[in-house]
């Protein structure tokens, strides 16, 4: 069978970075990514306003929507604290499989637990089956049509606090315009815009961080 470009992409992190090192894999994948073959991982532009906003909410218990080969998931654990968490729902199994090795080379498996299936089935059973209380950080990174559609569901599900941190990728390209109309006009959220560009292109994107406030 001919190779997929994630299982390209994979291979060249397992054949050039370092095992054990989360950084050496981000940059890996960038290098390849913007030189051989693009991918939709976050990237490093975006990757960088992503850290910052990491660095300054320090979250222990994290969901990721939108797993892919990994990039973010590995990017995301490299700054958690050792007894934090980070879920990562994939719905895509050729994808999760992918991230699954790409996370284990990175070392950071012992921090990221990937959820395998649609958003909509395994948000309702973060609580129950997967002892969440409540998420300090949320990504949004998978279709764009799903981003206001599961908003919605963690907060019926009550697993968003008093300061719990939203951050959504391409919220200009792809465009989530559902989502940010309504968690622009939502009182209940505080906005913030981050202009960036599509990864490893010079195409106008934007980060949206939507922090909880209860
Ligand atoms: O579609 C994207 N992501 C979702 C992938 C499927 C998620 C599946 N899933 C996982 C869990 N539940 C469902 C995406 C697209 C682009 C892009 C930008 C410009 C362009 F010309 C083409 C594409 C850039 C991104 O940064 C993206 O994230
Ligand atoms: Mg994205």
């Amino acid at each position: 069978m001919a190779q997929s470009k994630e299982e390209r992409i994979l291979n060249f992190v397992l054949q050039n970075a370092i095992k054990g090192d989360p950084q050496s894999v981000v940059d890996t994948i960038d290098k390849y990514c913007s030189q051989k073959e693009w991918a939709m991982n976050v990237g490093d532009e975006k990757g960088l306003i992503l850290d910052k906003i990491l660095e300054e909410t320090k979250p222990s218990a994290l969901l990721e929507l939108g797993t892919y080969c990994g990039y973010s998931a590995v990017r995301i654990a490299r700054l958690l604290k050792p007894s934090a968490c980070l879920l990562t729902i994939e719905f895509n199994p050729d994808f999760a499989a992918i991230a699954k090795q790409m996370i284990e080379f990175a070392g950071v498996q012992d921090k990221v637990k990937i959820l395998e299936g649609p958003s909509e089935t395994i948000i309702p059973q973060l609580k129950k089956k997967h002892e969440v209380d409540t998420l300090d950080f949320v990504f949004l990174d998978h279709w764009k049509d799903r981003y206001l559609p599961d908003t919605i569901l963690l907060l019926e599900h009550g697993l968003l606090r008093k300061g719990s941190v939203i951050l959504a990728d391409n919220v200009v390209c792809p465009g989530a315009p559902d989502f940010i109309k309504y968690i622009r006009n939502n009182n209940s959220f505080e906005c913030t815009n981050y202009p960036s560009h599509v990864e490893y292109m010079k195409v106008k994107d934007a980060m949206e961080k939507a922090v909880f406030l209860g």
